[in-house]
């Protein structure tokens, strides 16, 4: 590892100065678009406004013979729509780095669109040396191209191996911006036995013992997922980052696409992925906190204004644990109230 020194230095002579802290962004949903397409492309800027982030997926779901013209979609979106304007990250997903496309695409992304984009995501991190070999990348490119900005990383959580070096991974360099749950990829590396891309299973459950009357017993389904994604959000935390839930990719069943989003929420991500239209919406109401929950928090900030001691507000409890949670809340609504007008009005700010 890195002294502590060591870890901010620019990785190549001429590469801009790491990040020290994250830029403070909103990201409640990560909107995939499949470069290659021009009709979907073309509807990016219509879509822009109404999203946090627009990501080009340049990995699975693009057919192997349109990697290049993702690529070269990629490129033309960046220039086609303003997104710092907007105010909207610009993200790009790159093919894994044992394929044949990662080297061309990267070094095509920082020669020609490297001003423009916010956060590279990597598939298919398995530890800490894809982040260096990646950072090391980027920070030659930067010095070439002349970017002023360092370009984000981010890892998508997607092999048995990467979910036992998470920790390691989120901490592997200045760059690292978040981590996502990668559900489809992950079951297949650990064979579990589901064909879904996230979200709950009707035969993982827990059922009751049987009753001597001979009732039928409750049975109810379990979350598959929740030692791994807390294992996530810890690391993630504990660096700094931010952790996301990823895909889910029942398009057709938005209630369950909702649950799955308000568990990630309430473990503390800081969004998700959309894979279609329909569930921007569905991200946006549950990585915004809801306006009653935050106005019962200011009211604790209220009631300690120096964040000690001990208060009671309708029957609750506060001390200086609850202050801190209710600063979570609250600085999370501002950062959406500055963002996002419709929530400013909902908060009050
Ligand atoms: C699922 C699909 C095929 C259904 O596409 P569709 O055309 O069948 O859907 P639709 O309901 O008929 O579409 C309605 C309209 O929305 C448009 N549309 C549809 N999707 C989008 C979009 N994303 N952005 C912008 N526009 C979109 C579509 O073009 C159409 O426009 P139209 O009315 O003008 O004809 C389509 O939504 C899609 O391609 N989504 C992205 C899929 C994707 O990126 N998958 C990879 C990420 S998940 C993953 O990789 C896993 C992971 C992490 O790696 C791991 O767990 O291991
Ligand atoms: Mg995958």
């Amino acid at each position: 590892m890195k002294t502590a020194r060591g870890f901010f230095k620019p990785l190549a002579i001429g590469a801009p100065a790491p990040w020290r802290e994250l830029p403070a962004r909103v990201e409640r949903m990560i909107h995939f678009v499949p470069p290659h397409l021009e009709k979907v492309r073309a509807k990016v800027g219509e879509i822009a406004p109404t999203v946090d982030v627009i990501l080009a997926n340049l990995e699975d779901a693009i057919p192997a013979d349109a990697k290049g013209a993702a690529l070269a979609g990629t490129i033309a979106m960046s220039r086609e729509v303003d997104f710092k304007a907007l105010g909207v990250g610009l993200w790009v997903r790159i093919n894994c780095l044992n394929s044949p496309w990662h080297l061309d695409e990267v070094a095509t992304l920082v020669e020609k669109a490297g001003d423009r984009i916010d956060v590279i995501m990597v598939p298919k991190v398995e530890g800490p040396w894809d982040i260096f070999y990646i950072d090391q990348l980027l920070a030659s490119l930067e010095a070439k191209h002349g970017v002023t900005r360092p370009i984000l990383l981010h890892a998508i959580l997607e092999t048995a191996e990467g979910v036992m070096n998470v920790e390691q991974i989120a901490g592997a360099s200045p760059r690292m911006q978040g981590v996502s749950l990668g559900p489809a990829d992950l079951a297949a590396s650990r064979a579990m036995k589901t064909t879904r891309v996230g979200g709950g299973h009707p035969g993982y459950r827990v059922i009751e013992d049987p009753h001597t009357d001979g009732l039928p017993r409750a049975s109810v389904q379990q979350d598959l997922w929740h030692y791994t994604f807390a294992k996530m959000v810890d690391a993630c935390a504990a660096h700094g980052i931010k952790p996301f839930y990823g895909p889910f990719g029942a398009i057709d069943d938005p209630v369950a696409c909702e649950q799955q989003f308000r568990n990630a929420f309430l473990m503390g991500c800081a969004g998700a992925w959309s894979l279609h239209p329909s569930q921007i919406a569905i991200a946006k109401t549950v990585f915004s906190p809801d306006p009653a929950e935050v106005a019962f928090a200011r009211r604790i900030l209220e009631a300690m204004p120096d964040g000690s001691g001990v208060a009671m507000i309708d029957g609750k409890m506060q001390d200086d644990a609850t202050w801190k949670q209710a600063k979570v809340m609250v600085d999370c609504a501002r950062q959406i109230a500055a963002k996002d007008a419709e929530y400013a009005a909902l908060y009050g700010f």
